[in-house]
């Protein structure tokens, strides 16, 4: 009896096994014939992970994963593959890309990835907003970025960039090799948090601070998280009835943000703090869009719109320029030529402006635009640009339909070490950035913060952060690499932005005026 019983369980076991098995095998690969049908060239799927095994495993990076598929078809302006069940279409063309994302806008307006707003509050911000409700909030937040206002933000930056190089300097007399990457990490949120929302974190002396490993977490997945994702990928409709979390946003992260910022605007409203930065455009978008009985729009906004917005330009605002300053800082560490060029003309320029660090005197600094484009285009650290097709769209010259809702995806790491464009990929050479060099490249081959009326809001506050930083601590210091400075760098697996896995150490030796 009891055998009978075993061999029962057994058998219902490998059953149910077996039911299982065909399910997901089925209902993963019902969408592997959608390029083969289109007629477009296409990456071979695997069952369940499409063509992103390893990179959903972690045993490659993004841009590896990616940079094959781009490899692949060399001779096609793009290409198919699958994440998991979901049809991607790669665009390879510079010529297309630019002409989908700028003149054809209209077609693409959106990230295409899918959030749900009432489980995940950064689904409400711009990056994640969609259509009509982007727009509006981009018309509300654009006057953020303009040039005045970036004028105001020059003090606050170079104070944070003067406690750096403090910083450095009492560090550089302990210790041969400092790592960089926490450093810019901290200076960068302190940046961000003053510009931005008028609060002194001096995370640059407290480098525990709540705010930075915050900031940290938000794009850090958990295992939890990953599973969810994964789920997510899977079956859509489950975690749409379940409601469950499937974004990388770390909860926690998420909740003190929302305190934090939720806090700074009631102080503000409540005491009549008027200031010329970001938050006062945000609050100036809440009394628009929130508050006004005057909006008449489709879109409705709430408070927790204004919220998201806050978190995403702090994190977007600080990760992104601590990856390019810590990568700049290594190749200048490494190309003592020139690190030496750029301190000449950040030296030629001081004398010309009197010693003032004023928006003159950033334009003019034409090498540091070359050493900073050029590590853009070696470490891009957002690794690809996303679109989601909100319309059909015939292709321009080609057969092809893009249907209404298709994802779309531009592997700018790909189209930035592509050797058509950049000879010898992987040596960092500033020289590729002279007018002239630039002109021989077709549109569409640099494209670090994106393009079109979709391209990165922040862009020019990060310049103009990054020729800062670039200028107070070559100012004061020659970099050099340490002992335990790792050459080639080797970079996180498990996450979307190119960040190093062990840090970047260098050597600052302060020079004697
Ligand atoms: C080195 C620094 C930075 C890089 C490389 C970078 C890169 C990018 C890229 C590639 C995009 C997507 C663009 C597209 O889809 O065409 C983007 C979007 C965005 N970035 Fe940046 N970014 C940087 C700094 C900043 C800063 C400092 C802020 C804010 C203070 C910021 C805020 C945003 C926002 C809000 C979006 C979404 C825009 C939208 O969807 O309308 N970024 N960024």
């Amino acid at each position: 009896m009891i055998s009978y019983l075993i061999n029962l369980m057994f058998d219902n076991i490998l059953l149910s096994l077996i039911i299982v098995c065909t399910f997901l095998y089925y209902y993963t690969t019902s969408t592997y014939d959608t390029w083969r049908k289109l007629n477009v060239p296409y990456a071979k799927p695997v069952p369940i992970f499409g063509n992103i095994f390893k990179m959903f495993t972690g045993l490659e990076h993004q841009v590896d994963a990616f940079g094959r598929i781009y490899q692949q078809f060399p001779n096609d302006k793009f290409c198919g593959f699958y994440q998991m069940s979901t049809p991607f279409l790669m665009i390879r063309d510079p010529e297309l890309i630019n002409t989908m994302i700028i003149k054809d806008f209209s077609y693409f307006t959106d990230h295409g990835i899918d959030m749900n707003p009432s489980v995940n509050v950064m689904a409400r911000s711009l990056f994640f907003a969609t259509g009509q409700k982007w727009k509006i909030m981009r018309q509300k937040l654009s006057p953020g970025f303009t040039s005045g206002k970036l004028k105001g933000t020059h003090e606050q930056i170079r104070e944070c960039s003067d406690q750096l190089t403090n910083c450095i300097h009492d560090k550089s007399k302990e210790t041969d090799g400092i790592e960089v990457y926490e450093l810019v990490g901290n200076l960068a949120t302190d940046v961000i948090g003053t510009c931005a929302f008028g609060m002194k974190l001096d995370t640059i002396n407290n480098d525990n601070s709540s705010f930075r490993q915050n900031v940290k977490k938000v794009f850090k997945p958990s295992g939890k998280v990953i599973f969810l994702q994964i789920l997510g990928v899977l079956f859509p409709k489950i975690i749409k009835i379940l409601r469950l979390q499937t974004s990388p946003v770390d909860v926690n992260a998420i909740n003190f943000f929302h305190s934090v910022f939720r806090e700074v605007i009631e102080y503000r409203t409540k005491n009549d703090v008027v200031r010329n930065d970001l938050t006062q455009t945000l609050m100036k978008a809440r009394q628009d869009l929130v508050i006004s009985s005057d909006y008449k729009g489709e879109e409705k906004y709430c408070e927790l719109d204004i919220i998201a917005n806050a978190m995403l330009l702090f994190t977007a605002g600080s990760e992104t320029v601590t990856a390019t300053a810590s990568f700049c800082f290594y190749e200048l560490a490494l190309h003592k030529d020139i690190q030496d060029r750029l301190r000449a003309e950040i030296i030629s320029s001081k004398i010309k402006y009197g010693g003032q660090l004023n928006n003159e005197f950033l334009e003019d600094l034409h090498y540091a635009d070359m050493v900073l484009d050029e590590t853009h285009r070696k470490y891009t650290i957002i690794t690809a640009l996303l679109r989601g097709a909100t319309q059909d769209y015939d292709v321009p010259g080609e057969s092809l339909t893009i249907e209404k809702g298709q994802k779309i995806l531009i592997p700018i790491y790909s189209i930035h070490h592509d050797p058509k464009y950049y000879p010898n990929p992987d040596t960092f050479d500033p020289e590729r950035f002279t007018a002239e060099e630039k002109s021989k490249r077709p549109n569409g081959t640099f494209l670090p913060f994106g393009d079109g009326p979709r391209h990165c809001i922040g862009k020019r506050f990060a310049e103009l952060e990054l020729k800062i930083i670039l200028t107070k601590i070559l100012s004061k210091f020659e970099i050099s690499p340490c002992e335990k400075t790792e050459i080639p760098l080797q970079m996180k697996k498990e996450r979307g932005i190119t960040s190093p896995r062990n840090g970047i150490w260098l050597n600052f030796k302060p020079i004697v005026d």
